[in-house]
């Protein structure tokens, strides 16, 4: 695979329709395995507290509210760079951990970078009329470039939906194309959006399209639709993951985001990653989870393997 390189990027290609026009998907399977996949692998309880760490250095973690302030943000940061309890980490022989990254607004950027100055967790903006996506184009990419001037070191941007339900492919790309440009040396995570895209088949041919015009991760929902990530949807978007690894032997990121919650919400998307793509892909170069309130959960449920009991939530760092 060609992912090792810190800042990998991906490459892209032409628009190759023929990958993936005749794609079928064939929805109750998808569900059926979904649902499956809780049952599949009980982890051994000294396994899971290791899965859980592992989730944790690949959370985005997220703050996209209306009433974000520096303060906020800086507190964010603060638990980016030290998620889970020092005495605790050192109980099961681990130091140095952060988040995978922060994820704010544009205008927040500045002040998380500030924050995390020297702990090597990078900034992830979100960009491009997040989360609908509904304004002109030259004003979506002069947002990244705001992003990009105030320090951001990943950008996560937003599809136009109704390209993909009026199935123009083309413009759909071009946009992609124009938006990965802009980002110049910033990661680039596309989210679908997938709750607004009707059917798994627009999830499999939206998912082709954004790599072959050269996203580096793919990413479920902005957590802001009426459906956000889910297992089907994300089992739909790994396989075409797989595909392009196949036609091209780029390993493209998989970014699951919107209403993931619960520890157990983290081990059953590490065992599909694991299922669909193989171990290679549980880092934070190829997976990350966005979440604004997942990590609490982990803390519990860390804590509780540590010392044999639940801590009292404001025992807990998490916010
Ligand atoms: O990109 C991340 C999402 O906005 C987070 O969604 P959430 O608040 O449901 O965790």
């Amino acid at each position: 695979m060609k992912d090792e390189a810190p800042g990998r990027r991906n490459p892209g290609t032409a628009l190759h329709r023929e990958w993936f026009e005749t794609i079928r998907v064939n929805t109750p399977a998808s569900e059926r395995r979904a649902a499956s996949l809780p049952q599949r692998r009980s982890l051994k309880k000294e396994w899971q507290a290791a899965w859980l760490l592992n989730a944790v250095r690949c959370i985005d973690l997220t703050t996209l509210s209306g009433d974000d302030t520096s303060d906020r943000v800086a507190r964010l940061c603060a638990k980016a760079r030290q998620p889970i309890d020092a005495v605790q980490l050192s109980a099961l022989g681990i130091d140095g951990l952060t988040t995978g990254a922060v994820c704010v607004y544009p205008t927040m950027v500045s002040a998380a970078k500030r924050s995390l100055d020297g702990s090597g967790v990078p900034v992830a903006s979100v960009a491009t009329g997040f989360p609908a996506g509904l304004m002109p184009l030259d004003l979506r990419l002069a947002e990244i470039r705001y992003a990009l001037d105030q320090g951001a070191d990943e950008i996560d941007i937003v599809i136009s939906r109704a390209h993909v339900l009026q199935g123009d492919w083309s413009a759909l790309y071009d946009e992609l194309c124009a938006m990965r440009e802009a980002c110049g040396g910033a990661l680039m995570k596309s989210i679908l959006a997938t709750g607004e895209l009707k059917t798994l088949e627009n999830v499999a041919k939206a998912s082709h399209v954004a790599m072959q015009a050269g996203s580096d991760f793919i990413k479920t929902s902005t957590g802001k639709e009426p459906v956000n990530a889910t297992l089907p949807v994300s089992l739909t978007m790994l396989r075409a993951i797989r595909d392009y690894r196949d036609q091209t032997g780029f390993a493209v990121g998989f970014k699951p985001a919107g209403g993931l919650r619960t520890a157990k919400d983290a081990l059953n998307w590490q065992v599909l990653m694991v299922e669909e793509l193989g171990r290679d892909w549980l880092r934070p170069n190829l997976f990350r989870i966005g979440a604004s309130s997942l990590l609490g959960d982990i803390e519990r449920q860390i804590s509780h393997h540590v010392t044999g009991r639940y801590a009292a939530s404001h025992r807990l760092a998490a916010g």
